[in-house]
Order: structure tokens, then sequence, then C-alpha cells
């Protein structure tokens, strides 16, 4: 698994321990860090959002897990590029249920809201997720790919 990294400098320091928990993670395969690099870089989330989800659009990564102040922008922001399904998941439930029911590609974390030690659980846990897409869940999720393949054209 490809795993696509980013955060604006409200998230950079709980991006960073992400990231290296994922260079860790024999299950991951790659790790692709879109920045912010330091905390004095002040690029707005927006910018990392749209470019961490695109590299997932267009094929260069499978996931992405994406830091901001609350993680609310950075969702907002990649589910703006087709195709992606970005949510918060600031609960092991929830981040269960992004894969297995949504079948989301990005999971966004608040760096004001959550701690690094529950943040970190909830990766390792979701890495281990995968959709099914033989489940009842699949034809929830093709209808929002209906609707928006439909409103493209
Ligand atoms: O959703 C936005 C993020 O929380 C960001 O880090 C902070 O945004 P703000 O400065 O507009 O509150």
């Amino acid at each position: 698994m490809r795993v696509v990294v980013a955060a604006d400098n409200a998230g950079v320091d709980l991006k960073n321990l992400v990231r290296d928990q994922l260079r860790a993670d024999e299950r991951v395969s790659e790790v692709i860090d879109l920045g912010a690099a330091s905390v004095d870089d002040d690029t707005a989330y927006p910018h990392f959002g749209l470019a961490a989800a695109e590299k997932i659009a267009n094929g260069e990564a499978d996931r992405g897990i994406l830091v901001c102040g609350t993680g609310i922008g950075m969702a907002i922001s990649a589910n703006k590029v087709t195709g992606i399904r970005a949510t918060v998941a600031h609960d092991s439930y929830s981040a269960e249920r992004s894969i297995k029911s949504n079948n989301c590609q990005i999971i966004t974390f608040g760096a004001r809201v959550i701690g690094p030690e529950l943040a970190k659980k909830i990766t390792h846990e979701w890495i281990g997720y995968t959709f099914d897409p033989t489940s009842a869940s699949a034809a929830k999720v093709a209808r929002i790919t209906e609707y928006e393949t439909q409103a493209a054209c």
C-alpha cells in the first residue's frame, strides 16, 4: 500500500509522527510526504489537501492521511477531487467504517482535537482494513460515484 501524507502548519508535527509510523509499517510499501516540512510553512490547508487527493486520483498513491487543526478543512478539500472519498476519523469505529462502509481513500485528523497516541492507534488499525466490493455497502458507494460521474458531464 502506498500512502500519501500531508498537513498544514497546524498539523505538521502530528503528520510527521504518523508518517514515521507508516514508514516503519511493513504493510506500507511507500509513504509520500507532501509537506508541510515545518511549522514555519504557512501554506494553507487546501493546497495540501487537494495535492494529496490528486495523487490518489492519479493512481500515484492508494490512500492518504491528512492533518490540519480540525481535520475538517482537509476533508472538505480532498472531497473536491473527483473520485475521492475523505472523512475526519477521530475514533476507531469511524476509521474502520470509513473503509468498510464508505471505501474512503483518505482519513483526516485534527491535531487540535486528537492526541498523538490515539491518532497512531487509529492509523495502525486503518492500514489493516479493506473494502469488500461484494458487500451491501458497495451499491451505496456506487450511487455516490454515479452522481459524481453524471455531474461531471
Ligand atoms: O480546517 C482547517 C484547519 O483546522 C486549519 O488548520 C486551520 O484553519 P483556520 O486557520 O482557518 O482556522
